[in-house]
């Protein structure tokens, strides 16, 4: 099986064309192998880019343990692959589990929009949201020296998240317009170096009388950019902006 390996600001990805509908039968235990950091090719997650009616294509996203899920930066990662695919040229529109989206790329910058938040709660102090996929929000100080995997893993396992599982995003803030996101995922079951549906779940509890905040993430992979409008208890315009790259394209045999 052809691949190519892809990562948008550390968050990295295994990406398959898959139009043809050659890789349909690919099992949970096959992407598992190929995300092992270890046995296989490693990745924080697998995504095919198949056909997909009345839209440029569709993402169809694994995490490493193989559940499904929407991932902010695997869907700007594959708007970068599709255009290096001549998919389409500037702007784009596909299908991913939750919903419809549109992007752009210029100059490897993707910008996504996110679909709509329609209600926030709280638990505690901290706050959850759906922002294509589940995110628990809490604010730290000192979160360079944070230990995200054992406080993350604990809110993650908790009895009323245990269940279908939850991404868990610790926020500091730098100024008024930025903040510093560390994020546990769900389904990866670790800290990784970035995770788009976080940063944007952390920069919506952020926004005050502005419409842009910027993130910065764990690795030098570069920051991302959060624009929305805050209407009442809900958000829509949700746009997440960043770099998206190619790392090296490859060959291997699926078992
Ligand atoms: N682990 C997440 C999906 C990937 C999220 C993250 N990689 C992103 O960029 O949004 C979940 O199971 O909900």
């Amino acid at each position: 099986m052809e691949f190519y390996k892809y990562q948008g600001t550390g968050n990295d990805f295994v990406m398959i064309d898959n139009r043809s509908g050659e890789w349909d039968g690919l099992s949970i235990d096959n992407i598992r192998k190929l995300c092992d950091r270890r046995f296989g090719i490693g990745a924080d997650g697998l995504i095919k880019i198949n056909k997909a009616e009345g839209f440029d294509f569709e993402v169809d996203y694994y995490n490493s343990d193989g559940s499904k899920s929407f991932c902010g930066n695997g869907a700007r990662c594959s708007v970068a692959f599709a255009f290096f695919l001549d998919i389409f040229e500037g702007k784009c529109s596909f299908i991913a589990i939750d919903g419809a989206h549109e992007a752009e790329i210029h100059n490897g910058i993707v910008k996504l929009k996110m679909n709509d938040v329609e209600t926030i709660s709280l638990d505690g102090k901290d706050t959850v949201m759906n922002t294509g996929s589940p995110h628990y929000v809490k604010y730290v100080e000192d979160l360079v020296n944070y230990n995200v995997f054992a406080e993350g893993s604990s809110i993650r396992n908790a009895e009323n998240y245990k269940e279908k599982g939850i991404n868990v995003n610790f926020v500091e803030k730098i100024n008024d317009d930025e903040i510093f996101v560390r994020t546990y995922e769900r389904g990866v079951e670790d800290e990784t170096y970035s995770c788009g549906t976080g940063v944007t779940a952390s920069a919506l509890t952020f926004l005050q009388n502005n419409n842009l905040i910027s993130v910065n993430v764990k690795t030098l992979g570069g920051n991302l950019k959060v624009y929305a409008e805050k209407n009442g208890n809900s958000f829509r315009n949700i746009w997440l902006e960043g770099p998206a790259k190619q790392v090296f394209k490859g060959r291997i045999d699926v078992l």
